[in-house]
């Protein structure tokens, strides 16, 4: 199969139900490296089912799996390209959800290129109907170039300040720690299969760039939310290049009033893996 254009701007599904419960919050706080010094009191919240709150980009989780419908693209070729995560309701540490699914837009960046299609979810508290998250995704198919959309219109990222960071903070990950983060949703290969990394053109398995995000997520909220899930609005992020399992994260913060703008990048390597990071507090 491939993309067939305009049609799959048509896509849409409604009504997946999803849920999550405490346990899975702490697994997704662990797959983020989060709580692992048992003296740090901070982190402790989000592993303890005592007072437990959630890493905010667990939102973007909750419902994995909710989609629009079968686009065509390879997903052998597919990396995770952008996401942005809007909290119209801070995100409880259990809750049922009822996902709404649509594709707003695919580009095509060329043969032998790519292409990116952007999706966008809303989540609906189940109790209450109410709009609890809005999450706007792009996946990079790499091997779905020339499919004949448009080559423009694709909205611009968010772009960080000039000037140097206002702060870094270095965020080490485990060898294990794809191991332990897919367990939260998404079990794609790529990120556990050797074999397969090679097949898509990896040299190994490489990190989930949704455990990356969470780890800039953590970045914020350590350095300028004070560990406050309900202080966060908004975060996004665009990944820019692969990161392995092992790898030491340098998060570079921003901050601007409520806005912190924040890079991602691999010291050892000398390689930005995010860019147009931005998160909204409140
Ligand atoms: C809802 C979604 C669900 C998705 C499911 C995902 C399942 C997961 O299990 C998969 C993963 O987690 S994969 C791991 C995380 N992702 C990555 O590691 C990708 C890192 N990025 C790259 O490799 C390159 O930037 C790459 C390859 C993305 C692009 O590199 P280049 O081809 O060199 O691109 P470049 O020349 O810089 O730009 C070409 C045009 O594409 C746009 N663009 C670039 N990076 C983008 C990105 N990350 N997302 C969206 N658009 C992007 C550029 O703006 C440019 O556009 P234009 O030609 O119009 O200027």
């Amino acid at each position: 199969m491939a993309i067939s254009y305009p049609q799959i701007l048509d896509l849409k599904n409604e009504g997946q139900t999803f849920s999550w419960k405490a346990k899975d919050t702490i697994l997704y706080a662990l797959g983020v490296g989060m709580g692992w010094d048992p003296l740090n009191d901070d982190e402790r919240a989000f592993v303890y089912e005592k007072d437990l709150k959630p890493v905010p980009s667990q939102a973007g989780v909750v419902a994995w799996g909710a989609n629009a419908g079968n686009t065509g693209i390879n997903y052998l070729m597919v990396v995770d390209g952008e996401r942005k995560i809007v909290f119209h309701k801070p995100l409880p540490t259990s809750g049922e959800v009822v996902a709404s699914s649509r594709i707003v837009g695919a580009w095509d960046k060329g043969p032998g290129k790519g292409a990116v299609v952007m999706s966008e979810t809303e989540l609906r508290d189940k109790p209450t109907g109410e709009l609890m998250l809005t999450i706007t995704g792009s996946t990079f198919a790499r091997g779905d170039g020339g499919f004949g959309g448009p080559s423009e219109g694709q909205p611009e990222p968010h772009k960080v300040p000039d000037r140097a960071p206002d702060m870094s903070v270095d965020i080490p990950t485990r060898d294990d720690q794809a191991v332990i983060y897919r367990l939260s949703g998404d079990y794609n290969p790529l990120h556990i299969d050797p074999a397969v990394a090679k097949m898509a053109g990896f040299e190994k398995p490489i990190l989930h760039g949704m455990c990356t995000y969470g780890i800039t997520c953590r970045a914020v909220l350590q350095t300028y939310a004070e560990f406050d899930p309900a202080r966060f609005k908004s975060h996004q992020a665009r990944f820019s290049a692969p990161v392995y399992p092992g790898e030491t994260i340098t998060v570079d913060l921003w901050k601007d009033g409520d806005v912190v703008s924040f890079e991602a990048r691999i010291k050892a390597r000398g390689v930005t893996v995010i860019k147009n990071g931005k998160t909204v507090l409140g």
